[in-house]
């Protein structure tokens, strides 16, 4: 199959316990749930914003066989790579997951799901959406080379990663923009978190789950995860320092705190059926190649919640909208095993995949763009410089 045809469209009681968990949790939750009581439909402005000429998403990326296991991970790590075992570990959580030697005809979850977006969004827009990943095919410098050869000369950008951060967003903006350069604009549109549409699209998901447990009698909390990054990420300096091998950045990175944002919108969308004291939120997924990584974890997290009398935890990742491994293995596999030895009962959302309220955020966001409700977020690549990473700081991955 050629690249072209990768292209869519043309293609403490619960106080207590949180002060616990995330003592931060509270004040933003506070702050955020506020805001969020409004209903969606005034938040959103109308879908009726001017076309561009075409829009590229960008993506994780994942590989399409178990043997480019090592060269992914070396893109993932920026050209590090990772410990054979490591390797090896992820060869064996991606097989478990349905990765084989040979691609199969669906391909992987990641890029089947984030390719229908893709074409569900150009089916509502009329104009050609591109996908291009940043650490496997199609890799964002092969679609912005067919974007250039199609004639486009301008994209809405936007990240299939609603919580900017410099090791996600910063990276896949400076990927596109470096393979962009002067022949193709990018109107690159990051940090949409708080998006009305995205937590209706999730706490519809949610509500599904939540009364199913509910259904069952057991007393029930809800888990809002989100990936967990390296503790280096989210802290600041004066100015661009090594500390014992670690880049430092400038300015704090805000993903800790939008993935938070992100969870107390969707509570709020749910305030008919979940009350405050029976949500809670923690970071999934702790990188296996070292170093540490911010917390609390969900292995810790399902075991406070055991201790307070809780029966049935209900996860929903906030920061992935498909499928992919750190849902079907991390969730489905590895945490439903950790809840089997401390004796509480798990189960998840489902994700947002094709979910047709999703689709409309995008939507969404291609005509009319995002202002961040607290703190406004810039839209052009140009203002975005002033907020993420700088530029020089080495490679990480999202
Ligand atoms: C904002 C942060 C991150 C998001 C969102 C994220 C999503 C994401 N990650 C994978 C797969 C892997 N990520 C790995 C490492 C890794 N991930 C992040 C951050 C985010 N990932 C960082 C900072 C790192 C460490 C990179 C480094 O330089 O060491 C890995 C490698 C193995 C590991 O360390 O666990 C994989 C695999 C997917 C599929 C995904 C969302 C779709
Ligand atoms: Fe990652």
């Amino acid at each position: 199959m050629s690249l072209f045809h990768f292209l869519v469209g043309v293609a403490a009681e619960k106080l207590n316990l949180r002060e616990r968990l995330e003592p931060l949790h509270d004040q933003i939750a506070r702050q955020v749930t506020q805001r969020a009581q409004e209903p969606a439909e005034n938040a959103v402005t109308q879908s009726s914003g001017p076309l561009p000429e075409a829009v590229l998403l960008l993506a994780h990326g994942t590989p399409d066989t178990l043997g480019e296991m090592d060269a992914y991970l070396k893109l993932v790590t920026g050209g590090r790579g990772v410990p054979p075992h490591v390797v090896h570990e992820l060869q064996e959580r991606y097989a478990e997951i349905g990765l084989r030697d040979e691609p199969t005809p669906e391909g992987p979850h990641l890029t089947r799901w984030t390719l229908l977006q893709g074409r569900l969004l150009a089916a509502k827009l009329g104009v050609p959406v591109y996908v291009g990943m940043r650490n496997w095919k199609p890799f964002i410098a092969d679609v912005v080379a067919q974007m250039k050869s199609d004639g486009v000369r301008s994209a809405r950008t936007l990240c299939l990663a609603p919580q900017n951060s410099r090791t996600s967003v910063g990276l896949y903006r400076r990927a596109v923009e470096t393979a962009a350069g002067d022949d193709l604009q990018i109107d690159f549109l990051a940090g949409w978190a708080e998006h009305p549409l995205l937590a209706r699209a999730f706490a519809e998901k949610m509500r599904a789950a939540l009364l199913s447990a509910r259904a069952t009698g057991a007393r029930t909390a809800v888990l809002f995860t989100a990936h967990s990054v390296p503790c280096r990420t989210v802290q600041a300096s004066v100015k661009p320092v090594e500390h014992h091998g670690m880049v430092l950045a400038t300015e704090p990175d805000t993903y800790n705190s939008e993935c938070k944002k992100t969870a107390a919108r969707i509570a709020a969308e749910l305030s008919d059926i979940l009350p405050e004291s029976e949500w809670y939120f923690c970071f999934q997924s702790q990188g296996i190649s070292g170093g540490p990584w911010i917390g609390p974890s969900v292995e810790d997290t399902l075991s406070a919640l055991k201790q307070e009398g809780y029966e049935h935890v209900v996860l929903q990742p906030v920061g992935f909208l498909c499928d992919h491994v750190e849902i079907l293995y991390d969730i489905d596999i590895a945490f439903q095993q950790t809840a089997r030895e401390l004796g509480i009962t798990i189960s998840r959302a489902e994700s947002l995949n094709d979910s047709s309220t999703l689709i409309q955020a995008l939507e969404d966001l291609v005509r009319n763009g995002y202002e961040h409700p607290l703190a406004p977020a810039p839209h052009t690549s140009a203002e975005l410089l002033t907020v993420l990473a700088p530029l020089e700081e080495p490679a990480t991955a999202a």
